[in-house]
């Protein structure tokens, strides 16, 4: 096995133990991989942290609090592999390129198995993980920050930190949307809107890129007019803005944004949610169509909340009627806009469910409930669903633990789980998406 020094310091012997206090260093086993993507350890203490450590290797590693820096590697794991990215492993896009790719789907599943098995679903049948490819994230959210000598630098973040790491390759984004990148930079040097820091949504449409930046001053004229000429050159149909706290509005726009959700156009606002990527996308609906009964009552009607502009709604829409509830008007206008023009059985509904939940009689009238709720999950509404029993409830989670937290009262409601389906949406890093099918 060889030895891989991650600092320039060279290894220092590790300490022995002494009965009052841990030393700096110490020399550990990794047991495991953690949640955020950390190799686990243990020592006298507890538990301990290791970014880039993978399970099984002996590293020598110093110690601060709960997390611990490898100094160097004693034993390495045959699971290891050459990171694709020459910006791994400081950008915070990516945590775990260093590890191969069929025990990286077997943790990743895992984490699924174990949020069930958490909420009292020991036996829950989880499907093999859905790998998303290389390349092909739709939606990318960027920092901006502008440099002492006016350069202006695009890129993911540093892990846990707020700076930034100037993006010249990515192995997850979609090609087009890289190579976007440098001329935006370019672009956004002169942008008198643009004093230090900001912020670039770029959503890939069937129309091409759509961009909505957030900068920390507002748009001059001449800005309008440099923002005009970006989108010529680069055939990006509209450029959006907007200020800190305030609305987007339309910088540029040469020509029609849309985009196909299963066939449907719609037209999304700004910086609209998308799911990750399309194959993502086409996973969780398949999964979807997969879990909902083989045989709906003739009148039935299923409900879509946090339904966004529709990505689970329209699909659904060909097995019965949908009520899409979503609390962002933009949201709700694009898809009854694309429903209204398609001739879909949708209708949305723009309610805030964290302040107005759905609840006991007006549940009454679905045969089955599909959820697909921000990170962090939506305890109540699930509680209120089991009370309501539901026969059919979807759950598409992005978070395990609120999944885990949201599937207990289902369980003590008297659910089971038909199917569980853990997608890959964000390869490489430590975040999972899941579907998963519960009925009484
Ligand atoms: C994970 S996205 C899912 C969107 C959609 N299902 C899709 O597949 O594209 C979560 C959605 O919940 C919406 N949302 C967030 N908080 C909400 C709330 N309190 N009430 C209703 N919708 C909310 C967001 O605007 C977003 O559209």
């Amino acid at each position: 096995m060889t030895c891989m020094p991650l600092s320039s310091a060279g290894p220092s012997p590790a300490s022995t133990p002494s009965a009052a206090e841990t030393p700096a260093i110490l020399d550990l086993t990794i047991e495991a991989m953690g949640a955020a993507g950390d190799g686990v350890a243990r020592h006298a203490e507890g538990q301990v942290f290791l970014p880039l450590a993978l399970p099984g290797e002996k590293v020598r590693a110093r110690l601060a609090g709960k997390r611990a820096e490898v100094e160097s590697w004693l034993d390495e794991s045959p699971e290891r592999v050459t990171p694709p990215c020459r910006h791994f492993p400081t950008c915070g896009g990516c945590v775990l390129q260093h590890w191969d790719l069929a025990p990286y789907a077997a943790w990743k599943r895992g984490r699924l198995v174990e949020a069930l098995a958490r909420a009292g679903f020991p036996d829950a049948p989880v499907a093999p993980l859905v790998m998303t490819p290389p390349q092909s994230r739709q939606r990318a959210d960027l920092g901006l920050e502008r440099l002492p000598d006016g350069r202006v630098q695009i890129g993911f973040h540093q892990r846990g930190t707020t700076n930034l790491v100037p993006m010249q390759e990515c192995h997850v984004l979609r090609p087009e949307l890289v190579a976007l990148l440098a001329p935006l930079a370019e672009t956004l040097r002169h942008l008198e809107g643009l004093r230090r820091l900001g912020s670039a949504v770029i959503n890939l449409l069937a129309s091409g890129p759509d961009i909505l930046l957030r900068t920390d001053a507002p748009l001059s004229m001449p800005d309008r007019r440099l923002l005009a000429a970006f989108a010529a050159d680069q055939h990006v149909p509209r450029v959006a803005w907007a200020g800190k706290g305030s609305g987007a509005e339309v910088a540029a726009q040469l020509g029609a944004v849309r985009h196909l959700l299963s066939g449907a156009e719609v037209v999304p606002a700004p910086g609209a949610f998308l799911q990750a990527s399309a194959e993502g996308e086409a996973a969780i609906i398949a999964a979807l169509l997969e879990g909902l009964p083989r045989k709906l009552p003739g009148r039935a009607a299923i409900a879509d909340l946090y339904a966004g502009l529709g990505t689970l709604s329209i699909p659904l829409a060909a097995r019965a009627r949908v009520t899409a509830f979503e609390a962002v008007p933009e949201a709700v206008s694009a898809l009854a806009t694309a429903a209204g023009k398609a001739g879909l059985r949708v209708k949305p509904v723009r309610r805030d469910l964290d302040r107005q939940p759905l609840a006991g009689p007006e549940l009454k009238e679905f045969a089955a409930v599909v959820l697909d709720p921000p990170y962090a999950g939506a305890a109540e509404q699930t509680a209120l669903l089991a009370r309501a029993g539901v026969p059919s409830i979807l759950y598409v989670s992005c978070n395990p633990v609120a999944l885990a937290r949201d599937a207990k009262p289902l369980q003590a409601a008297g659910y089971r789980i038909s199917a569980a389906t853990p997608v890959d949406q964000f390869l490489w890093s430590p975040h999972l998406e899941s579907v998963v099918a519960f009925t009484r």
